[in-house]
């Protein structure tokens, strides 16, 4: 386990993945829906959620500079984009998934500081692996871009669909939530357009 990580802004102060704990809310949970949690096929559930719930949240306990380590001088200055990252989150207003895709685009620092392509990745994991809104998770991906990297513009784009608006509540199945975020450079509409017409041509 990670040390704890102190979060900024509205998410609080996040401690450690209590296991325990989490093995007992299920337990609760099974029996406030009316199941019997000591029925064979329920025994190992509790546990098996704790675990699941673990690495569903791993983000909680991960800082995004710990993955945005590896950077070159490479000189590259000109917009490098990721697309098509897979993101896989958690709504949370419901604690149901939400899934779908993210484009990552940046304009490098003047001195061309790149990171690794898998490391785009890896960041969007650390803030997908929260509870998550789709918006804070377009935005966090974006500034702490633009911290940790310093470049001279970020895009980021994520499409989702939302299994809170699928399998419950308005049945809307195939609906699909877009947010972006543009910072520096990227903001400039020719730049901008130039880096949109890259996401959206397939
Ligand atoms: N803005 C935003 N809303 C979200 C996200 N994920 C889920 N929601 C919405 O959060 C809202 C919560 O609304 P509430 O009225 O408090 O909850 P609810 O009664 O379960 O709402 P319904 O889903 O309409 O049944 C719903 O409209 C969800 O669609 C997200 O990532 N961003
Ligand atoms: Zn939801």
């Amino acid at each position: 386990m990670t040390d704890p990580v102190t979060l900024t802004g509205d998410e609080g102060t996040i401690g450690e993945f209590d296991e325990k704990r989490a093995q007992a809310a299920v337990r609760e949970l099974l029996i406030a829906v009316g199941e019997d949690p000591d029925r064979e096929g329920l025994l190992e559930t509790p546990a098996r959620v704790a675990r699941a719930y673990k690495e569903i949240f791993a983000g909680l306990y991960q800082k995004p500079e710990e993955v945005l380590t590896t950077t070159f001088d490479l000189g590259h200055d000109e917009m490098v984009l990721v697309k098509d990252i897979e993101v896989m989150s958690n709504c949370e207003h419901h604690l149901v998934p939400f899934h779908g895709v993210a484009h990552v685009g940046y304009i490098p620092s003047t001195d061309g500081k790149i990171t690794g392509l898998s490391k785009l990745a890896r960041l969007v994991d650390v803030y997908a692996r929260r509870p998550q809104v789709q918006e804070r998770l377009t935005t966090q991906i974006a500034d702490s871009l633009m911290e940790i990297l310093e470049p001279r513009g970020v895009i980021v784009v994520v499409e989702c669909e939302h299994m809170c608006m699928t399998m419950r509540g308005v049945r809307k199945p195939g609906a699909k939530t877009i947010t972006s975020a543009v910072r520096g450079q990227l903001r400039d509409p020719a730049t901008r357009n130039e880096a949109m017409s890259l996401i959206m041509a397939r």
